[in-house]
């Protein structure tokens, strides 16, 4: 593990070198690590633990490891895709709890399940136009610590209790008061435009493209398999803080087997459905962060460059009418991110699609393969074609991990640039489904 050198000029502020004349110079972004904490299924290990401490640990985590305790980085950028309106300033929170200088600057965005990967593009944008020389990304959320808003009903009354000067007028607002009003508002992992979940939009997808349920089960199945391959090869050790005397994902089953999974109900579509809990995520709680740089900085620091983060693409499709599936997206970023690139489906050394769903990620698979869809969809005159399952999600994904939403971004940058750095040079592929009908896609290479 990379060591960083605690020198004086560590400690000075960092700050952008100034622009080329007329403009600003792209530079190369590193990635020189990531943490996170071991991922939980809800209510479970973190069921009393809140977002922001999650986030917080997985920072902390990060700042030790890289011996940034008292820096003044140039951006701390993550995010939840739930979270309580106490939590305005999630980030800043966590930044401020973090061990990094209080002067460093740090906020929310969110991009649901892409929310991780998102913020480290935004991060990798503003090293590679100078704005910053470095910052850390990330993304935290926990479905144990939901936030419970109250009806339409209650809330006027309570915000005309807040208004109201007299006692008379207090007693009439509260006299409003129905036993009906106290059914809470609990977030939904759902589409408001169509009311459907996740899943069901994954079903009709899936339904769709003809995925067989053996098929996603052997992919669920693979998936625990790997990620208990790279625990016992140790590949977690330097990207992972324990917490709450978790220090493993306790949704991985590594004995699980597939004549077990083929005995599991339907849990969308329960008559015609395919998709099970276990080829589907499990909600989960957990936090990750990954730290980004330039060049210039990793070296002043004797920090070494795991990859580069070199591309990057989001997508969105018209989901509402079901023209498209919902978590279809990344099947339209990735193309346009190779035809920048000038590359090819198939120049990558590793593929890491998130397991939303097995389905999901076969029926991705499937419509790369398709000439139809990359002809009619993609304007395409030729497939993208079919790529090397051996290099898919090779130390697991999302399905034995599990995905706390915002979290899923940092977790697969932080792996891939590891898988890049242990091979010493090559390529690799990050694709990312999101709610709303979004995609979010990048590149890594060393
Ligand atoms: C862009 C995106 O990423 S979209 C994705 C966003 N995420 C989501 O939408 C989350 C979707 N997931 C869910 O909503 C839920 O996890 C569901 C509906 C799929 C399943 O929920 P639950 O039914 O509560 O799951 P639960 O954990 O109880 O599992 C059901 C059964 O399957 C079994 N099971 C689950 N996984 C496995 C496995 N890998 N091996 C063996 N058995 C398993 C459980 O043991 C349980 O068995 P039991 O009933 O005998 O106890």
């Amino acid at each position: 593990m990379a060591q960083a050198a605690k020198t004086t000029q560590r400690k000075s502020p960092s700050r952008a070198k100034k622009p080329a004349a007329g403009g600003t110079g792209i530079r190369r972004v590193a990635i020189i690590g990531g943490n996170r904490i071991p991922f939980a299924k809800s209510n479970t290990a973190y069921s009393k633990v809140s977002n922001q401490e999650l986030l917080t640990s997985a920072l902390r985590g990060l700042v030790d490891r890289y011996d940034l305790q008292g820096q003044r980085l140039g951006e701390v950028v993550a995010g939840a895709v739930i979270k309580h309106s106490r939590d305005f300033n999630l980030t800043r929170e966590a930044a401020l709890s973090s061990g990094l200088a209080p002067e460093t600057p740090a906020y929310d965005i969110q991009q649901a399940c892409g929310t991780g990967l998102e913020a480290a593009i935004l991060v990798a944008n503003k090293i590679a136009l100078g704005q910053i020389e470095c910052g850390i990304a990330g993304g935290t959320d926990t479905t144990s610590d939901a936030p419970i808003g109250v009806g339409e009903g209650l809330r006027e009354i309570l915000l005309d209790l807040n208004r109201a000067k007299t006692v008379k007028d207090r007693l009439k607002i509260l006299g409003r008061f129905r036993p009906g009003h106290l059914v809470p508002e609990v977030p939904e992992n759902g589409e408001p435009r169509t009311g459907m979940s996740m899943g069901d939009h994954a079903q009709v997808t899936a339904h769709e493209w003809g995925i067989a349920r053996e098929d996603q089960d052997q992919l669920a199945w693979e998936s625990h398999q790997k990620l208990a391959k790279a625990y016992e090869e140790g590949f977690f050790a330097d990207l992972m803080t324990p917490l709450a005397g978790l220090e493993r994902d306790n949704i991985l089953r590594p004995d699980t087997t597939l004549e077990k999974l083929a005995t599991l109900k339907p849990c969308f579509d329960r008559e015609q459905g395919t998709m099970t809990a276990a080829n589907s995520t499990a909600l989960t709680d957990g936090a990750s962060c990954v730290l980004l740089a330039s060049e210039d900085w990793a070296k002043a620091n004797n920090l070494e460059v795991k990859a580069w983060l070199t591309f990057s693409e989001v997508a969105a499709v018209d989901f509402v009418d079901q023209k498209e599936g919902l978590l279809m997206a990344p099947a339209y970023a990735v193309p346009r991110m190779l035809e920048k690139a000038g590359l090819s489906l198939q120049d990558f050394d590793f593929y890491e699609i998130h397991e939303a769903f097995a389905s999901q990620v076969l029926s991705t698979l499937k419509a790369w393969e398709s000439p139809e869809f990359c002809k009619q969809r993609l304007g395409l005159e030729q497939p993208l074609g079919s790529i090397d399952r051996a290099r898919l999600n090779v130390k697991g994904s999302s399905l034995a991990a599990g995905h706390p939403f915002a979290a899923t971004g940092g977790r697969i940058v932080a792996t891939l640039a590891k898988l890049l750095e242990q091979k010493g040079s090559g390529r690799g592929l990050i694709s990312i489904c999101a709610a709303g009908g979004q995609g979010v896609t990048a590149i890594l290479e060393r």
